[in-house]
């Protein structure tokens, strides 16, 4: 991206965020800063990006033609996907479509990081053989299955405690970790009803009885990639409560978490940031995932690193140098959770920012039906213990009124 125009303006960089959830609505705020103009698309009106962005749409992103449609509409530069459950298969064929039309060796436009990486991790089965079984990196034991029977079949093959998962979904939406005989059937159910996707395919893992867990931010940049400090994160019913920067750890364990995240992020390719999550055992690492954007356990970042993972991501995916990453100290995150139904209005905000090195945000979701992370607080301290007290402190403070 060598010249940036003017938002609104014909010469301005514009970039489509699919999806404009929390995550995305840092980003379009760090791209905002730079100038770029920002079209924001959910499948939702109101979604916390769409409320910083130049314009919105509401589509199906599950639709191919819907997908094809506003990208045709709006003619971005870039296509950045925000979350899983978008239709892949539109971005790849779109993006061959734009290799094709490249005006001097340069695509017309980019999805990012690639339409491959969007496409291979869109869903658990994707990235799963990639990483296992072509890149032969260690993963957890597993099964995909298609049927009750098959299901079955698996479990008694992995044996238990095993985790069940359908392979579209996120933030633990239809995850169970099956203990017992008498919790098979209900983990089932629960992938069959709690995906991103609808009932369909489904994941089973083997459990890793792992001594922490870590995401490890990794930036795909023009100079080439950088790594930030091990995120630790505590997780609960599969999604994040707590995430802190830096997660003490062995240089050994460090070293081989990063050859994986190497590994993995090389394979996938392009530019950008990609939230690689690996279970820590001693020093023996797993890969579980990766996201290729930022990572909700990052939020962290926000007040950890000169540099967020947002503010990293929007320089990656521009183009733009990225020489170093600074430190600001031990940190912490706490997601804010609502349950119930209705609209959130926030009580003790001043209360939860008493303390010195404290920081909220509220992602300004519409509506909470049945549970929904809807702010997150963040905080510095002595060290990360420290830290996570004051951030859980912080949210403490907080109520929630469902209106
Ligand atoms: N095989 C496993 N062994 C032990 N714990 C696991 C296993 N798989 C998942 N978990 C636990 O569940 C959490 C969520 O799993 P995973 O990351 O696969 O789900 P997700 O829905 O994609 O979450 P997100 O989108 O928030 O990253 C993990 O961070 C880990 O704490
Ligand atoms: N673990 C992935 C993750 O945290 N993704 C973030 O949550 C949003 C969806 O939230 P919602 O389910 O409340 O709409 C996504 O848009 C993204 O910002
Ligand atoms: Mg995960």
């Amino acid at each position: 991206m060598g010249t940036f125009g003017t938002p609104l303006t014909p010469r301005a960089i514009r970039v489509l965020l699919l999806g404009a959830g929390e995550l995305g609505k840092e980003v379009a705020i760090e791209l905002q800063r730079f100038g770029v103009e920002v079209v924001a698309v959910d499948r939702y009106s109101d979604a916390p990006a769409m409320q910083v962005a130049h314009r919105s749409h509401v589509i199906d992103m599950l639709d191919g033609a819907a997908v094809r449609a506003v990208i045709e509409r709006e003619r971005p530069q870039l296509v950045v996907p925000e979350i899983e459950a978008i239709h892949t298969e539109t971005l790849v064929a779109l993006e061959r479509e734009w290799v094709e039309a490249a005006v001097e060796g340069q695509p017309v436009a980019r999805v990012i990081p690639t339409a491959r990486a969007a496409r291979l991790t869109m869903d658990r089965e994707g990235i799963r053989r990639l990483a296992a079984e072509e890149l032969r990196v260690p993963v957890s034991p597993y099964r995909f299955v298609d049927s009750v029977e098959d299901y079955r079949d698996a479990i008694a093959t992995l044996g238990l405690p095993c985790v069940v998962k359908p392979v579209m979904s996120s933030s633990g939406h239809g995850q169970s970790l099956v203990r017992g005989d008498d919790e098979i059937d209900a983990a089932w159910e629960y992938a069959q009803t709690g995906g991103r996707a609808g009932a369909g395919r489904v994941i089973v893992e083997g459990f890793i009885d792992f001594d922490y867990e870590i995401t490890l931010l990794t930036v795909r940049h023009a100079a080439g990639t950088s790594f930030c400090q091990p995120i630790g994160h505590l997780q609960r019913d599969g999604d994040y409560r707590e995430s802190w920067q830096p997660q003490p750890m062995s240089d050994r364990a460090l070293a081989a978490a990063q050859g994986i995240a190497r590994q993995v992020s090389d394979a996938l390719g392009g530019w950008g940031v990609m939230g690689m999550e690996f279970f820590v055992k001693g020093e023996e690492v797993w890969f579980s995932e990766v996201s290729p954007r930022p990572h909700d356990t990052g939020l962290v970042t926000l007040v950890s690193q000169d540099l967020s993972e947002f503010a990293l991501h929007a320089r990656a995916i521009l183009g733009l140098p990225i020489p170093a990453i600074r430190q600001l100290g031990p940190s912490a995150s706490c997601a804010v959770l609502a349950h119930g139904h209705g609209v959130p209005v926030f009580g003790g905000v001043g209360e939860a920012l008493q303390h010195p090195d404290t920081a909220l945000r509220l992602f300004g979701k519409p509506r909470v039906a049945g549970h929904r992370r809807v702010g997150v607080t963040l905080a510095r301290g002595a060290d990360v213990d420290d830290a996570r007290r004051i951030a859980r402190e912080a949210a403490a403070a907080l109520t929630i009124e469902l209106v």
